[in-house]
């Protein structure tokens, strides 16, 4: 039976939108509006097989096979990043006609393409961080495809706040970073949504079935823009994040041997908290319809593996270091690699000329000070006041640092709000005012809170004189800040002669055990943020560390920080999945299934459908035949509390063996004191039970039947 959700998807899949209201903006397109997408290079022949598996027929797009004969790596292969938003500054310009936009040099997704070879064109698609408004989208979106290879989606604005705000931010972000919807509010602290005013319907973040439909369908509009511009035999596409996983499945089902990678960027909860999910499984089998899926931890892919071994019955396999699913003959990839930054965008920054003048005021403003210092995003998961906690507890029980420690906090702000975001920030200036109340003294506040936009100067103006970084974010997917105060601390060999680089290179880390770049970082002290004692001896200890124990730990850091950097990340992850898809072009593919049910079999091109008529007459004409039934399954259903066999089973499997030319055995990875009991009127059935380990039956010796080993207490287990 289908599922609602099932049946919805199959809705929205086919187009049927009417529960959320008229889709499409101005700018929707239909396939090839940029003028440039190439012909296909393959020929697609039409099959189905659901004949095999008794699924549905009517599905026109899941039934397309490719013939197999295709070509190897070829050039003009291009990568299609898809993300929620684009690499790109939209301003508004201002005459207040038309817009001016930028790369966003910031942006990981376009700094990924230093990884990427030089001969594959990378396009990008995804949303525009800015409200353009329906006319203009147009134009904008040809500006965006002209100048920058940028492929805009536009989504209508109430399925934006549907799909962002209710679904990614109140229960996919939360839930992925461990928070169950146990209350009534709903946490909306986001670190970088577009409009606060515009709140999403759903009242509280408990699981909203409407918000998933608008999910499925916000991934649909991505979809369509993919197909506008790819060239399925060419292309590799790299989806990004929790916000599109939904997206594989809708380009698995139009490009059967498309090649998708999905990176995750949060955090993949344990299984525990996952299965609290209502539509788990359909976000599983929608990611295995990509070739391969990268986490940034071993922990995350854990997770994630133990969810498919859990929900879905899927077992990995470890082959020479690489992880694989076996998915319906595909083989899907699992990779483990946390991203890194851009170093020379970094060392750029360390080198503009009011960086100078900038450390120095710092240098000045904390002379003789020691600053511990904290970058975070102001959202709920960040763990900013357990770090003032922390910090309170080390003034006091370690007095000496009482005009002396510093914790600078910069919280970039967000534009979201919330209920959750508001009491936290309440309590984050009760604990600073509290803080600078009873340590702060003329000259001298114990914190300094700065929340408000940080240029990337003034950023790593305080990386530099910080003696030390503080994370304590409570889950967070991977965390790059302490990668960037590395490489501040460590400047660049055009600093070497001014006054602000001297002595050795060292720096120190206070992280959080809950975030992903924990695991790389083996110099840090790690600390369980919750234990708030604990934090504030571990930054008591980092501060009061001797310089050359800091100086080695640095660098350490560096080594693993400027070599595993953002482009080391996006060229690892586009060579697995080069290596994931290597045999693609070889199997025969077959879609098959509805909705989030939709799956490709990936068959050898040698396999051949089984005819009923051919089995009949290559059984006539056989002279011996050796017949080798499962038990569960095939015997009896799967799903059957009554697993003994039917009167018609045992009658059949008599008929069987009563022909002389037949050796008939059930083999099982039940116990042998069942099957024999159950099959005790079938005297002449071979029997291999617990997965073979106890025989029982006939054989073959020299060509001539032996007769079935039988005793007075009836069966012998020949291994026994
Ligand atoms: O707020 P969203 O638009 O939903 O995006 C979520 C966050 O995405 C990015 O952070 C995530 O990826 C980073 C790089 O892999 C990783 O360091 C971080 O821990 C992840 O949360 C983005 O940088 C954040 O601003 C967004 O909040």
């Amino acid at each position: 039976m289908m599922s609602r959700s099932y049946t919805n998807l199959l809705d929205l899949a086919e187009g049927n939108f009417a529960a959320l209201g008229p889709a499409g903006g101005g700018a929707r397109r239909r396939s090839g509006s940029f003028g440039m997408k190439r012909m296909s290079r393959v020929m697609t022949v039409p099959g189905t097989l659901s004949e095999l598996d008794g699924e549905d027929e009517s599905e026109p797009a899941a039934t397309n096979s490719v013939a197999s004969d295709v070509p190897s790596s070829v050039s003009g292969e291009r990568l299609l990043v898809v993300s929620n938003q684009l690499p790109i500054v939209a301003r508004r310009r201002p005459d207040g006609r038309g817009w001016s936009f930028s790369w966003d040099d910031d942006s990981l997704l376009l700094q990924l393409r230093d990884g990427i070879p030089d001969e594959m064109e990378v396009l990008f698609v995804g949303g525009v961080r800015a409200d353009i408004p329906l006319a203009e989208q147009d134009e904008v979106s040809q500006a965006l495809y002209d100048r920058f290879r940028c492929v805009a989606v536009f989504l209508p604005e109430s399925l934006h706040d549907r799909f962002y705000h209710s679904f990614c931010k109140r229960q996919l972000w939360p839930l992925f970073h461990y928070m169950l919807p146990f209350a009534s509010s709903a946490p909306t602290a986001t670190s970088s949504s577009s409009s606060s005013s515009s709140a999403p319907p759903a009242g509280n973040g408990r699981f909203d079935r409407g918000s998933w439909e608008a999910y499925v369908l916000a991934n649909k509009f991505f979809f369509e823009k993919v197909v506008e511009v790819i060239n399925p035999e060419d292309d590799y596409v790299w989806v990004h994040d929790y916000h599109l996983m939904a997206l594989p499945t809708f380009l698995r089902r139009r490009f059967n041997r498309l090649r998708i990678g999905f990176f995750l960027h949060s955090p993949f909860p344990s299984s525990e908290i996952y299965r609290t999910l209502p539509v788990r499984e359909e976000i599983l089998k929608a990611l295995l319809n990509c070739d391969l899926i990268g986490f940034h931890t071993f922990d995350y892919a854990r997770h994630f593996l133990s969810c498919c071994s859990r929900m879905l019955g899927i077992e990995y396999q470890s082959k020479r270091g690489y992880i694989g699913l076996e998915y319906f003959g595909r083989t899907v990839g699992i990779k483990i690699m946390p991203v890194g930054i851009h170093m020379d965008q970094l060392q750029a920054v360390l080198c503009l000329p009011d960086r100078q003048w900038r450390v120095s005021e710092l240098q000045q403003q904390f002379e003789g000070k020691t600053v511990l210092l904290g970058v975070d995003d102001m959202d709920i998961f960040k763990g900013i006041n357990l770090k003032l906690l922390a910090f309170e507890n080390m003034l006091r029980t370690h007095p000496k640092w009482q005009g002396r420690a510093v914790l600078v906090q910069i919280a970039k702000p967000v534009r979201g709000k919330g209920k959750d975001l508001e009491a936290i920030e309440a309590e984050i200036r009760e604990s600073y005012n509290r803080i600078n109340g009873e340590f702060g003294r003329s000259g001298y506040s114990p914190v300094v809170f700065i929340d408000r936009d940080v240029s990337s100067v003034e950023k790593s103006a305080y990386y530099t004189i910080a003696e030390c970084v503080v994370v304590t974010a409570v889950r967070d997917g991977m965390n790059l800040t302490p990668y960037e105060y590395i490489v501040c601390r460590q400047g660049t060999p055009r600093l070497e002669s001014s006054s602000e680089v001297t002595g050795p290179k060292k720096s120190m880390l206070v992280v959080s055990e809950f975030i992903g770049c924990s695991p790389s970082l083996s110099g840090a002290i790690r600390v369980n943020p919750w234990n708030v004692e604990a934090t504030a001896e571990a930054m008591n200890e980092a501060i009061s560390m001797s310089d050359q124990e800091k100086q080695l730990r640095h660098e350490k850091h560096y080594r693993y920080v400027s070599t595993h950097d953002v482009a080391y990340w996006s060229k690892s992850f586009i060579q697995d999945l080069e290596r994931a898809c290597k045999d693609h072009f070889r199997r025969t593919c077959w879609g098959i299934g509805l909705g989030f049910g939709f799956r490709v079999v990936a068959l050898d091109p040698h396999f051949t459908k089984l005819n009923m008529d051919s089995i009949v007459m290559a059984y006539e004409r056989s002279e011996s035949r050796a017949i080798f039934l499962d038990y569960d399954g095939t015997l009896v259903p799967q799903t059957s509390i009554n697993k003994t066999p039917s009167a018609e089973v045992l009658r059949i499997i008599n008929t069987l063996c009563s022909d002389e030319r037949n050796i008939v055995f059930i083999v099982s990875g039940r116990g042998r004191d069942k099957l024999g009991e159950w099959f005790s009127s079938c005297p002449k059935l071979g029997i291999a039970a617990e997965h073979g380990y106890f025989l029982s039956g006939v054989g073959m010796m020299s060509g001539k039947r032996v007769p079935r080993l039988q005793t007075s207490d009836g069966w012998k287990w020949l291994n026994q």
